[in-house]
C-alpha cells in the first residue's frame, strides 16, 4: 500500500524555485532518509507531506487520498493518522512531562497507557520535570513519545538526532525502528547523518537542485559500488 505518493511536485517561496519536480513514494513499513544539503528543500518536502505547507504543482496523496482534493475536516482526519516530530518549541515551556503527555493523550483520545510510555522509554526520572528544562536530547524523546501516543500510520521526523550524544542518537533509533517493526509504520525523516541513513533506513530520497535526484534503495545504492552512504552523497552533491 502506498502511504505517500508525490509525483512532480514544485514549489516555490516567491522568486526561489525551491522544489522543481520531486518524485516519491513510501509504501506500509519503509523508513526513508531524505538527504540533500543545506536549504536543498528538505523541510519543504516534509512539511508538504505532513499537509501543513500548500504547494504549486504536481499532485500528492497521503494514505491515498490527493491532498489538494481533501476538505477542512477531511484534512484533520487525515492529520489524527500522521505523527510529526519538529524540533522542540516553546509550546511546551510550562509543562511538565507527565502532564505533556495526557494533554496528548486526550487530545489524540489515544488509548495508549501512559505508565506504559513512561516505562518504556525511560522516563520515570523526568516524568515531574518541566519539559523546557529537559537536555535536548531528552526533548527529543519526550516529543517522540507524543507522537507514539497517537499509534500513527506515518512518522515524520525533521532531523530528529541533530545535536545528540551518541548514546542518545542510539536509543532514539531503537525506538523508531521498534515501533516500524511492532507495528508496520511508516518512517519518513531528513538527516544530515549518512551513517544513520546507511544503518536504519531501507531507501534514501536525495533533493539536488530542487529535483529528487536519486530515490533508491539503501541497499542498490551501495550495490552500485558507492563504499557508504556518505561516499555516494559526497559524490553526487557539489559542495
Ligand atoms: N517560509 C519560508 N519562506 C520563504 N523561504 C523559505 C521558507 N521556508 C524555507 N524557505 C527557503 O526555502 C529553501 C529550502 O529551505 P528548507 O528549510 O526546506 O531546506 P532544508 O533542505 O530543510 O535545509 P536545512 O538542511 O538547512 O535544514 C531555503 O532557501 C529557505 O531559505
Amino acid at each position: 500500500m502506498n502511504i505517500v505518493q508525490v509525483k512532480q511536485l514544485k514549489k516555490a517561496y516567491g522568486a526561489n524555485q525551491v522544489l522543481q519536480g520531486i518524485d516519491f513514494t513510501a509504501q506500509a513499513g519503509e523508513i526513508i532518509g531524505v538527504i540533500g544539503k543545506n536549504g536543498a528543500g528538505k523541510s519543504t518536502f516534509l512539511e508538504i507531506v505532513m499537509t501543513l505547507k500548500p504547494y504549486d504543482e504536481g499532485t500528492v496523496s497521503v494514505l491515498n487520498q490527493e491532498v489538494r482534493t481533501l476538505s477542512a475536516q477531511q484534512l484533520v482526519e487525515m492529520r489524527m493518522q500522521i505523527a510529526v516530530v519538529l524540533q522542540p518549541t516553546q509550546f511546551y515551556k510550562s509543562l511538565k512531562v507527565v502532564e505533556l503527555l495526557k494533554l496528548f493523550k486526550a487530545y489524540y483520545q489515544s488509548t495508549v497507557n501512559i505508565e506504559k510510555i513512561i516505562t518504556d522509554f525511560k522516563l520515570q526520572p523526568y516524568r515531574k520535570k518541566y519539559f523546557d528544562k529537559l537536555s535536548g536530547g531528552w526533548k527529543q524523546i519526550v516529543s517522540l513519545a507524543i507522537a507514539f501516543l497517537s499509534e500513527p500510520k506515518m512518522l515524520i521526523l525533521d532531523e530528529p538526532t541533530t545535536g545528540l550524544d551518541p548514546h542518545m542518537r542510539n536509543m532514539l533509533w531503537m525506538y523508531i525502528t521498534d515501533y516500524n517493526k511492532r507495528t508496520g509504520g511508516t518512517v519518513i525523516l531528513t538527516t544530515h547523518n549518512m551513517d544513520e541513513v546507511e544503518l536504519y533506513c531501507d531507501k534514501v530520497l536525495l533533493i539536488n537542485n530542487g529535483v529528487s535526484e536519486v530515490f533508491s534503495k539503501t541497499k542498490q545504492i551501495l550495490d552500485d559500488g558507492y563504499s557508504s552512504i556518505n561516499d555516494f552523497y559526497l559524490s553526487k552533491v557539489s559542495g
